[in-house]
């Protein structure tokens, strides 16, 4: 009997995704653990080769693997379901999942069966020969938006419904309400959509070498989303750490190129999060960009120099400064408008204003997105963009992720598009005005954090947290394996911008 890894893989990322209380040790460890699977089978007949050390993870998998477990035929069943929660079970020995059958693509069925097998009448038996099944198409278990009866009448109300129906769409799937052959169909179509996604946006990690030959006698520069990039998505926005491990491989990326990271977040709070002076932030969406006046890996940027509150020189640009008293009215107007609806937040991120739907119920969202609509029909001069699960309330000047970017490339010195190659890696809809930006370039590698199939202007893929940890680390190899001298440079970062003083001025 064979289990499709990329099937537990899939199902184990939507449960990551609803769970709140993981760490992000342990997300990496389950996610590595199946990642060193590849795409391959996990056999439960013989040994599996799932591995870790971790009680809650072994329960985790389990969870994971549940809608696949249910459709097996009682006696495997049982037999696939101890060997998950033995906490660990299995024996690192052979690897059943690079086993013959092995493919790198899910277009095959997940189970099988021979022509003439009659399995397929079977209602909860997983098939182990070769005759394809048929997949249950998955629009019939997508979920819908509920209407609560509230009209969404503003000028952007078209705008509205679509971007919540797009909120809706990336909401885990409601697997435990499927039941028997469905969940089952659902995971295989669902795996058999993401890889036919990725033949157009390839998976970064498996062209990695091929991709950094193009690096050849350039510089690169790293631009890292925060929320989704480097921490895992979370319920609780003030919660969305980072782990310890990741930071240490930020830092060795800023040690080899430089790197700024750009985020809808205001910077102070990104900052906190990340703990590193020897970056760029640019927080807001690009619209409050600061880094060390004496630069990130040799590289300096131009802009206002200012002092933070230990004395250390600091380089900011502030494009949208004048919009801060409007910010700051809107944002507590916002809060009061929606403080009646369980769940709502609205995070005021300096030069942008955040509204969370993640932890409101559904049936409340149009009445929430009413709430936001009505408000900013009194601000023209703001606009309204949307990412995962919320609504964001912007300055209306021409300034984005993209222009954050091309922004710092120009002060940094990396403005001549033959001698530099930009990393951008992000998750989230305003990361595409960045991944835009690339792409007109003549060089530039954009990748998309996700699991699942989106619109995307990224070239590459990559699936999670801990999958891009494990790229920044293969580009700081490579870096090392260019000039091992490189990472030398460290030491000279010592500014400190905790707590920088902050003027709010338009900057030249
Ligand atoms: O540009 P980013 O760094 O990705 O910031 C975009 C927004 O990220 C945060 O929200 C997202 O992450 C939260 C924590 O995991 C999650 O609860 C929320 O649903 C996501 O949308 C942040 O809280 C927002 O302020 C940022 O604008």
């Amino acid at each position: 009997m064979v289990l499709k890894v990329t099937e537990v893989s899939y199902s184990l990322d939507r449960l990551l995704e609803q769970q709140t209380e993981i760490e992000s040790k342990e997300v990496g460890l389950l996610s590595s653990s199946l990642s060193r699977l590849g795409d391959g089978y996990l056999a439960a007949t013989g040994s599996l080769s799932l591995r870790s050390s971790c009680k809650r993870s072994a329960s985790l998998i389990s969870a994971a693997a549940e809608p696949l477990i249910t459709s097996c035929p009682s006696s495997i069943s049982t037999s696939l379901s101890s060997c998950l929660t033995s906490s660990l079970v299995l024996p690192a020995t052979s690897s059943p999942a690079k086993a013959a059958t092995t493919t790198t693509t899910t277009t095959t069925p997940l189970v099988s069966s021979s022509s003439s097998c009659s399995s397929h009448h079977h209602h909860h038996h997983l098939h182990t020969c070769s005759c394809p099944r048929p997949i249950t198409p998955i629009s019939t278990a997508l979920p819908k938006l509920r209407n609560s009866g509230y009209k969404i009448s503003d000028h952007n109300g078209g705008h509205m419904v679509k971007w919540l129906t797009a909120m809706k769409a990336q909401s885990p799937p409601h697997f435990r309400s499927l039941i028997g052959d469905h969940k089952f169909d659902f995971f295989a179509a669902k795996a058999a959509e993401y890889a036919a996604w990725t033949e157009k946006h390839i998976p970064i990690l498996d062209v990695f070498e091929k991709v950094m030959k193009t690096a050849k006698g350039k510089q690169v520069a790293v631009f890292l989303d925060y929320d989704g990039t480097l921490s895992p998505i979370v319920e609780d926005p003030d919660r969305a750490y980072m782990s310890d491990d990741m930071r240490a491989t930020v830092r060795e990326v800023a040690t080899s190129f430089p790197t700024a990271i750009i985020s809808g977040r205001g910077r102070q709070k990104v900052y906190e999060f990340v703990q590193l002076p020897e970056l760029f932030y640019a927080g807001s969406h690009g619209m409050d960009i600061m880094g060390p006046a004496d630069g990130c890996n040799g590289f300096k940027a131009s802009g206002t120099l200012a002092k933070d509150k230990k004395g250390n020189d600091i380089v900011f640009f502030q494009p949208a400064s004048e919009y801060l008293p409007l910010i700051n009215k809107v944002c507590k107007l916002m809060e009061d408008n929606t403080k009646d609806i369980e769940g709502a937040k609205v995070e005021h991120n300096l030069f942008c204003a955040t509204v969370h739907f993640r932890r409101v119920k559904e049936e409340n969202w149009v009445r929430l997105a009413e709430r936001v609509a009505n408000v900013m029909k009194g601000y023209p001069t703001l606009s309204l963009t949307h990412g995962r699960k919320v609504l964001e309330i912007r300055p209306g000047i021409a300034w984005d992720k993209g222009q954050a970017v091309n922004f710092l490339l120009e002060s940094l010195g990396m403005a001549n598009p033959n001698d530099v190659l930009p990393v951008y890696i992000g998750d989230d809809r305003t990361d595409e005005d960045a991944f835009k930006l690339l792409n007109g370039m003549k060089h530039g590698c954009s990748i998309l954090v996700s699991t699942v199939p989106k619109s995307t202007n990224a070239a590459y893929s990559i699936r999670n947290p801990s999958e891009v940890k494990q790229f920044l680390h293969q580009l700081v190899q490579w870096r090392m394996s260019k000039n091992p001298s490189a990472s030398s440079r460290s030491g000279s970062m010592t500014t400190s911008m905790s707590n920088p003083t902050l003027k709010y001025k338009r900057t030249p």
